[in-house]
């Protein structure tokens, strides 16, 4: 193992073809539904539809000035300078000044509306999949991985964004250009419209050629960019395991693999993009001198005038610049069509169903809990809890004993009403949890798990999520019945202290003490408890056994124990096994009776007397 840890790391050089395969392989996911995305961008879109046909407007003005500036130019040549009228000259270039001033005006507020239209648009998206992301059931978030989530508010929502900044006016005005420009220049000289457009096919080829290749590079750039980024991320928050496994060097070997990868990929889709703009000025030179040749030759004999051949010249360059947007704009738009669809896709997810209609407001908990007969399973083909049945009298502690896996987490799950049971009833005072607002039944329990959820914010904001309307001093009586006061006064700025998200600058245990303190604010009828497994240092373990006692006055708890000998003064321990209620009883009974926990029991002992 260390062998292999430790050997020399080698490149792995791999050929511009292996590179092509694997992003082939990897094909970046095109949109399903191009035109049904499409039409959803547009809804919103429209909600800005009057300075949408704004901007549609500025750029066909913007595109009109375009064609006619060159066309100015011919007829100076034509009508003024060949015939020496300067006053007619000087008029004009008033007229071409003009010309390019309106056209520098509707550049800039197209630019500028679209600019606010994408924002608007992307804001109002970016808002309503957040506040739908609120409302979506905890079994999508299982199912899902975080980050990739973060990536479609972030990533895919950014990428709608700049492409609806820029794309939309590009193509609208590259279509504009190319059908302006060959209109006039048909009307101007059919023959000389053909050959300049004779380029086209070579063009077409050529962008081919090259997009296809450049198109799988960047692709496969991304690729490995967003691995690089998420190895980063990696190893930067994992460095205290890197460390003390002292995985060091294979971590650099293993950034220097991925690394390499990206060079390399970079390298020939910037090698290969870069040929883009020289192919194309090759085309547009060659053109130009066709343009002169034919142009020449047909001025000599009378057909057209030295003004036109400097029009087509014009417009010959004019020409190519729309088409090779085009080509690009329409990979922008692809990546950003399928970015919107995932984030369509999200929206389109089912929220946490609604409330039954006759579903009723508890006021207050007595706390009697009863599961009859349940069954539940999170995947269709397979039995996490069957026929499960037990009954917790008010203000009882019930522990949840089992090993990993044995379904501790699924019970409080259908408890809280995360996931309903898939036969059977949960009853709280009676009532069918179904029959029970969700927004009421949560707001009479609270969890004390295993990892502490913290937000960016004062130690005080912290515990008063417990209950928002709590006073500063219900707050500091909170923390002082969890027994954190005392370690929070020491702190920097006491409850004013800001806690990072991560909850980085304090221990484990003094988390779990600012939980039971947010627990204690909320005041809960039923309360869940999923016991740390860490090993927090024997002081404060005992202030949070204090604590914990505390809370659990008078309370109807649910406790998911790991080390027994916290849970000796349970009223009803729950030994669970494969989703199987094997053994109940209180500590006495069950150690008398000798079965399964009393293994526990035994195996933890030694354990604990080994270690
Ligand atoms: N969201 C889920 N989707 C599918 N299967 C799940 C899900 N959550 C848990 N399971 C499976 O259900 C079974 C019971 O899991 P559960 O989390 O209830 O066990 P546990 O007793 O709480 O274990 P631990 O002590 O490790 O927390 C396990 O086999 C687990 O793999």
């Amino acid at each position: 193992m260390l062998n292999e840890i430790r050997r020399p790391f080698q490149y792995k050089r791999r050929s511009l073809k292996e590179i092509e395969e694997s992003a082939a392989g990897s094909k970046k996911r095109k949109a399903d539904d191009f035109t049904g995305t499409v039409k959803k961008i547009w809804h919103y879109l429209s909600m800005n539809k009057l300075k949408l046909y704004l901007v549609l407007f500025m750029v066909l003005i913007s595109s009109a000035m375009a064609l006619l500036g060159p066309f100015l130019v011919g007829m100076a040549i034509d009508d003024y300078i060949v015939s020496g009228d300067a006053d007619g000259l000087i008029q004009l270039i008033w007229l071409l000044a003009a010309v390019y001033v309106v056209y520098s005006l509707s550049m800039w507020f197209q630019a500028m509306w679209m600019v606010r239209i994408a924002q608007e648009t992307v804001f109002t998206m970016r808002t309503q999949l957040f506040n739908h992301l609120q409302k979506l059931p905890i079994p999508f978030f299982d199912k899902r991985q975080h980050g990739e989530l973060m990536s479609r508010v972030t990533n895919d929502m950014e990428n709608v964004s700049s492409t609806l900044n820029s794309s939309v006016i590009q193509i609208v005005s590259s279509v504009l250009t190319l059908v302006g420009t060959v209109g006039v220049m048909l009307y101007l000289s059919p023959l000389l419209t053909l050959i300049t457009v004779l380029v086209i096919p070579a063009m077409v080829l050529g962008l081919k050629w090259i997009t296809k290749r450049t198109g799988r590079l960047f692709k496969e750039q991304q690729k490995n960019l967003g691995e690089l980024n998420g190895y980063i991320q990696e190893t930067l928050s994992g460095q205290r395991i890197i460390k003390t496994f002292s995985q060091e060097e294979r971590v650099i070997h293993q950034f220097e693999e991925k690394n390499e990868k990206l060079r390399l990929a970079g390298f020939w889709a910037q090698t290969f993009s870069g040929f883009i703009p020289k192919l194309m000025n090759f085309l547009n030179n060659l053109s130009f001198a066709v343009i002169a040749l034919v142009g020449g030759v047909l001025a000599l004999n009378g057909y057209i005038t030295i003004g036109v051949i400097v029009i087509f010249v014009e417009y010959s360059r004019q020409f190519t610049r729309p088409l090779n947007d085009l080509a690009n704009q329409f990979n922008t738009l692809l990546s950003a069509v399928a970015g919107a669809e995932r984030v369509f896709d999200i929206m389109s997810e089912d929220e946490e169903r609604k409330d039954e209609k006759h579903a009723k407001t508890l006021d207050r908990l007595e706390g009697r809990v009863i599961f009859d007969h349940v069954s539940f399973s999170y995947e269709e083909d397979e039995v996490i809890l069957s026929d499960l049945s037990f009954e917790a009298s008010p203000g009882e502690t019930i522990a949840l004993v089992g090993p990993t896996g044995a379904g501790k987490t699924t019970i409080i799950n259908l408890l809280s009403r995360f996931y309903n049971p898939t036969g059977g009833r949960v009853l709280i005072d009676g009532t069918d949890l179904t029959n029970i607002k969700r927004s009421s039944l949560r707001s009479h329990m609270a969890f004390v798990l295993q990892d502490s959820i913290l937000f960016q914010g004062t130690i005080r904001e912290n515990i008063r999520y417990g209950r928002l309307t709590a006073s500063d001093s219900e707050v500091e009586e909170a923390a002082r019945m969890a027994n954190a006061d005392s370690f929070i006064r020491k702190m920097p700025d006491g409850y004013d202290t800001v806690l990072k998200a991560d909850g980085e600058g304090i221990s484990q245990g003094q988390r779990q003490l600012l939980a039971i303190a947010r627990a204690m604010l909320a005041d809960p009828d039923l309360l869940i408890l999923d016991e740390a497994t860490s090993s927090i240092d024997t002081v404060t373990e005992i202030k949070i056994q204090e604590a914990l006692e505390v809370l659990m006055k008078g309370r109807t708890s649910f406790v998911i124990a790991h080390r027994l000998n916290t849970i000796q003064n349970a009223d009803q321990i729950l030994v669970l096994n494969n989703g199987q209620l094997i053994e109940r009883g209180n500590h006495d009974q069950l150690i008398e009776r000798n079965g399964f926990y009393a293994d526990l029991q035994k195996s933890q002992l030694k354990e604990q007397l080994s270690g």
